[in-house]
């Protein structure tokens, strides 16, 4: 059987913004078909080694933020709808916003079904909970039909069965999972793979079955 292939590669690398760095010296390689689950403090660099991986490839990165930044005068559907904007025509897009063709009704309101948002399809985002809005968000981007799904905190905002189903469904979903988590057991449990960061370094790259989630914990304890 031929090697995965390799889809992120960063060799000594130095990520931060305008010049002033927040991850250092990093080494870190992502292969096709590997689900990880990327741990540490607050602050510490997740997102921007995140907001890395989604523009490296940006067409086949499904992409879920850590702010929903739903539109909240649309519905819903309008806003799932959203994660496929950018593959269709205008023509479609504006038919669609104005009244919804059976086809993406269905698609829409299927996977509305699965994160239990039925009986908010036609609500406008911004009269929905936190929690239901970060539902739609992960809708929009599972919406997206991409390879590699890259979430920021995506179930945060969730209870732990809720959470547990959704990143379950994340991972049957998508061949290449890499996802910012803060719940240890969460990354143990969906993930292959655990790499912790910490004050900007990369501090931990292992296999999830040889980890425990005390030694995870020590990612977060102050020293
Ligand atoms: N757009 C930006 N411009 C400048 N600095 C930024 C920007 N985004 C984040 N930072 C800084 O980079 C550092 C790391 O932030 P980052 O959002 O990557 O951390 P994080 O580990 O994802 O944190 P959290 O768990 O709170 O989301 C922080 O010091 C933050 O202030």
């Amino acid at each position: 059987m031929s090697e995965p292939a390799s889809l992120f590669h960063f060799d000594n690398a130095s990520l931060g913004y305008a010049g002033r760095p927040v991850l250092e010296a990093l080494n870190l390689e992502v292969k096709q078909g590997e689900k990880i689950a990327l741990l540490g403090e607050s602050g510490t660099g997740k997102s921007t080694l995140l907001r890395r991986l989604r523009e490296l490839r940006p067409d086949e990165v499904a992409w879920c933020p850590q702010q929903p930044g739903l539109v909240p005068v649309l519905s819903t559907f309008h806003n799932i709808y959203m994660g496929r904007l950018a593959c269709n025509p205008f023509w479609y897009n504006l038919v669609n916003l104005i009244k919804p063709l059976a086809t993406p009704r269905e698609e829409v309101s299927g996977l509305a079904s699965r994160l239990g948002l039925s009986g908010q399809l036609w609500r406008p985002a911004g009269l929905l909970s936190g929690g239901q809005q970060s539902r739609v968000s992960l809708a929009r981007a599972l919406y997206q039909q991409k390879p590699v799904f890259v979430g920021d905190e995506p179930v945060s905002a969730l209870d732990e069965r809720q959470a547990a189903e959704l990143l379950q469904l994340v991972c049957e979903r998508h061949q290449t999972v890499v996802l910012a988590l803060h719940n240890v057991e969460q990354a143990l449990t969906h993930c292959t793979r655990i790499v912790g960061l910490r004050q900007g370094q990369l501090v931990l790259d292992a296999p999830s079955r040889e980890l425990t989630a005390a030694q995870l914990r020590t990612l977060y304890s102050l020293s």
